[in-house]
């Protein structure tokens, strides 16, 4: 699904009314109607309605609102914020068709002093502000905000679009925002709504379809996206039925320490989950017993040292691998660089770089320019920054991500509640399966895992990320819901990865 920006959302607006064609009265018919369909559903008319209305089109929505479900019998409060002397055209009309209709319930809000009094089970809508947010909110209006979020532990707030204050594409840090706990937002995600600095703002959102165009949605190329079902279906590849071991690649990890086997044991027994044909797994002297035992699938190539891996790189280029991934557990030893530089001088197919061998990148930055075109790389938060350097917000944060992809020709996720993946041409996918019950040791070993096991089966470096994270995602969501969030450990997602290939696609 593509994410457009507030910009292209309002071409998207033209470009309807102009071929479908729709007068924008309509179209703003069409959008409120869904919203008082979806709240009428919700909430029924022993609950007052106070409806907040800005003076531009969210606004307009907010008025029609108010006009339907009063004609189902709700009792409606609607507030008109006097931000600006001029209202659009469309709020206009609106405001003289409800007030043929019901005068008295109309009130006009100049001041934080004008805000009115909510009976005990009221529901507040937030139809200030939409997508025309220009600059961050201020003076009464802010403090209107405020008192609209001081209600939150009483009432529910439902924003109309966007919580009023956040603005789309750009970063709404130290900005009075309205707290919703529910946002009905039109046919797109909202870049703002994925990032996570913004958590506390649109609380559990719904995309309700306006029937905005589709020729405008499909002509219309998108930087951000948003990964579905629907692009899992194109990417996966059935297995063929006359396949036999070698036809799924063979995938080198490179993983695990003395005191940190775990991460190899997790990554290489998810590597084989996501149907790698053979796994071999470079270990230190400590860690070949541990490995056999644990993994029976996995051959085992020992290193000459006895805790720590450092001797990888040899023989890399002629052994057959059709993929490779390092990282888990492996620690930040001199030699383990050492041997990573050399590795990357002798292979020049796309990798998957994770935890230490990321570490490492940021210890020895020049080793950044030797990584091979098309690799993975997996930080999160912490290991990006130390990358890649400190971004004052989110949005700064993601410019980065998707500077360093396109110049260093990498794909680069940051993993995150939408775990955000850079691609070398500039695009930006988010992925939304996962929890908060992944937050936890080995979850991104796991990861690590099955990347290298699609990559090893030949699926295109972007084909893999995008099924990976998916997949992982996925299978985090069914352990949770087999063992809630809390008790789910990272082997349960490795369990769960089979259920995720025949339902998460
Ligand atoms: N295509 C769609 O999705 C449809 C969207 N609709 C709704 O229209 C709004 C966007 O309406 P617009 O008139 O462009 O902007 P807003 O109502 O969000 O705000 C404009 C209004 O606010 C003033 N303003 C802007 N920033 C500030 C500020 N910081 N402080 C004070 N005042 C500010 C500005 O001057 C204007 O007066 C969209 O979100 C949907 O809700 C349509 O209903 C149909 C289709
Ligand atoms: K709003």
């Amino acid at each position: 699904m593509k994410i457009f920006s507030a910009a292209q959302i309002r071409e998207a607006d033209a470009f309807t009314i102009a071929h479908e064609p729709i007068s924008s009265t309509h179209l703003m018919e069409r959008a409120a109607g869904q919203c008082a369909a979806w709240l009428e559903d919700h909430y029924s008319p022993s609950h007052p309605v106070y409806i907040f209305c800005g003076k531009g089109n969210n606004g307009g929505d907010g008025l029609v609102i108010a006009r339907l479900m009063l004609g189902h019998g709700y009792d409606v409060h609607t507030c008109i914020l006097q931000h600006s002397s001029k209202a659009s055209p469309d709020h206009e009309h609106q405001l003289r068709t409800l007030q043929q209709l019901h005068p008295t319930g109309i009130y006009t809000i100049g001041d934080v002093s004008d805000f009115p009094e909510l009976p005990p089970n009221a529901i507040i809508i937030d139809a200030i502000f939409g997508t025309g947010m220009s600059r961050p909110v201020d003076g009464w209006v802010a403090g209107i905000i405020h008192l609209i979020n001081d209600q939150r532990h009483k009432h529910p707030i439902i924003a109309i679009d966007m919580p009023s204050g956040l603005m789309a594409d750009e970063s709404s840090v130290h900005n009075p925002v309205v707290q919703a706990h529910t946002t009905l937002s039109f046919e797109f995600y909202k870049l703002a709504f994925l990032l996570p600095e913004n958590a506390p703002y649109a609380g559990d959102v719904h995309i309700l379809p306006i029937g905005l165009h589709p020729d405008y949605i499909t002509q219309t190329p998108a930087r951000y996206h948003l990964s579905d079902r629907e692009m899992m279906r194109t990417i996966y590849r059935p297995r063929d039925p006359f396949a036999h071991k070698g036809t799924y690649g063979h995938a080198l990890l490179i993983a695990g320490s003395y005191g940190k086997m775990g991460a190899a044991v997790l990554s290489a027994r998810a590597c084989l989950r996501a149907g790698v044909g053979l796994l071999t797994c470079h270990v230190p002297q400590c860690g070949t017993q541990i490995m056999q035992i644990s993994e029976p699938a996995a051959m085992c190539i020992t290193d000459e040292d006895a805790h720590y891996s450092t001797h990888f790189h040899k023989g890399i280029s002629s052994a057959g691998y059709k993929a490779i991934g390092i990282g888990p557990g492996i620690d930040k030893q001199p030699g383990t660089a050492k041997s990573l530089e050399m590795l990357m001088d002798a292979w020049q197919r796309p990798m998957v770089i994770d935890a230490d061998a990321l570490n490492l990148l940021s210890v020895y930055p020049y080793l950044l320019y030797k990584v091979p075109k098309g690799s993975l790389l997996t930080p999160h938060p912490k290991e990006f920054e130390r990358l890649f350097g400190k971004t004052a917000n989110d949005i700064a944060r993601l410019e980065l991500l998707s500077k360093k992809a396109v110049e260093l020709q990498l794909y680069i996720l940051l993993k995150g509640r939408y775990t955000a993946i850079a691609c070398p041409d500039g695009a930006v996918y988010f992925n939304h399966t996962g929890n908060p019950g992944m937050a936890t040791g080995g979850s991104g070993d796991v990861l690590t895992g099955i990347l290298t096991g699609l990559l090893a089966q030949e699926y295109t470096p972007k084909a893999a990320m995008l099924l990976g994270v998916w997949l992982h995602g996925y299978a985090g969501d069914l352990a949770a819901a087999q063992l809630s969030q809390e008790a789910m450990t990272a082997s349960d997602i490795i369990s769960s990865l089979g259920n995720a290939f025949r339902e998460g696609i």
